[in-house]
């Protein structure tokens, strides 16, 4: 059972750094859902490009998998033999719950309580990062997609989501008040939405599209596409 997120819904003195803990584990998916504009597709779009790009005897990682929407979505669209699911992410309880999920699904996957900056890759045909790379440090994002440039199999795609940020101060302000206005259609107040940005204020650091395709091409990756943005909120495509 899902249940509506009401964490910011009540005044607090003091607004602690946002974590991935259990409280957040219980309204997850109402929480992105309401929060993330274009998430469903994002997450469906995930399977569909997996189902295209999945290679026989390769491995799918859903890095940040969370409750593991990204990896179902996969599942359920890849028709090639000996393919490996493989989920990450270093919250104990969002795993814990993603392998419940798993079980409920019948749908095998490999999960691991880890850090994705630390976690092995190799032989991927489909490498996932749905607002993911947001949380990661900034100074260790070359790293990390360099890693995942060099663990991937030629013709294998990257999908990327992020929130992002604009060089524009114009478009900068005129998307991040019109995100607000997406929450508070989905039924968040004025107070949650400006408790939620504090608590992920030194947390979640958006980078410009610009900074995000200059790094996907730095790590080896040949096409790079948007193909999805609204507002704040991008995907993109980079294929090997
Ligand atoms: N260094 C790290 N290593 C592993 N996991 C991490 C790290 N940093 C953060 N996480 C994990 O990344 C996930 C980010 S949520 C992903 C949604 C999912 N992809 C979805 O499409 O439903 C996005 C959001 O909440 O905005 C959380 O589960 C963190 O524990
Ligand atoms: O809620 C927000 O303002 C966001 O930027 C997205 C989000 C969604 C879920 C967890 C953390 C951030």
């Amino acid at each position: 059972m899902t249940q509506r997120d009401t964490l910011y819904s009540t005044p607090r003195p003091a607004i602690d750094r946002f974590a991935f803990d259990e409280q957040v584990v219980d309204v997850f998916p109402d929480m992105i859902q309401r929060s993330v504009p274009g998430y469903a597709t994002i997450i469906a779009m995930t399977g569909i490009l997996a189902g295209r790009y999945a290679q026989p005897h390769s491995r799918c990682y859903d890095l940040g998998c969370s409750l593991g929407a990204s990896s179902l979505s996969m599942a359920q669209h890849i028709d090639v033999e000996a393919v490996e699911i493989i989920g990450v992410d270093n919250s104990p309880a969002m795993i814990e719950r993603c392998s419940e999920r798993a079980k409920q699904h019948s749908t095998p996957l490999t999960l691991r309580c880890e850090s994705i900056q630390d976690t092995e890759l190799s032989k991927a045909s489909v490498v996932v990062l749905n607002f993911t790379l947001q949380f990661v440090p900034e100074a260790d994002r070359a790293a990390l997609l360099q890693r995942i440039g060099k663990a991937m199999q030629p013709g294998g795609i990257l999908v990327l989501s992020e929130k992002i940020r604009f060089a524009d101060p114009h478009l900068q302000e005129l998307n991040t008040q019109l995100h607000h206005e997406f929450k508070r259609a989905n039924g968040y107040s004025d107070m949650e939405i400006a408790q939620k940005r504090s608590a992920l204020e030194q947390v979640l650091i958006p980078e410009t599209l610009d900074s995000h395709r200059q790094r996907l091409k730095g790590a080896g990756f040949a096409s790079i596409d948007v193909w999805f943005q609204c507002f704040n909120f991008a995907s993109l495509v980079a294929i090997k």
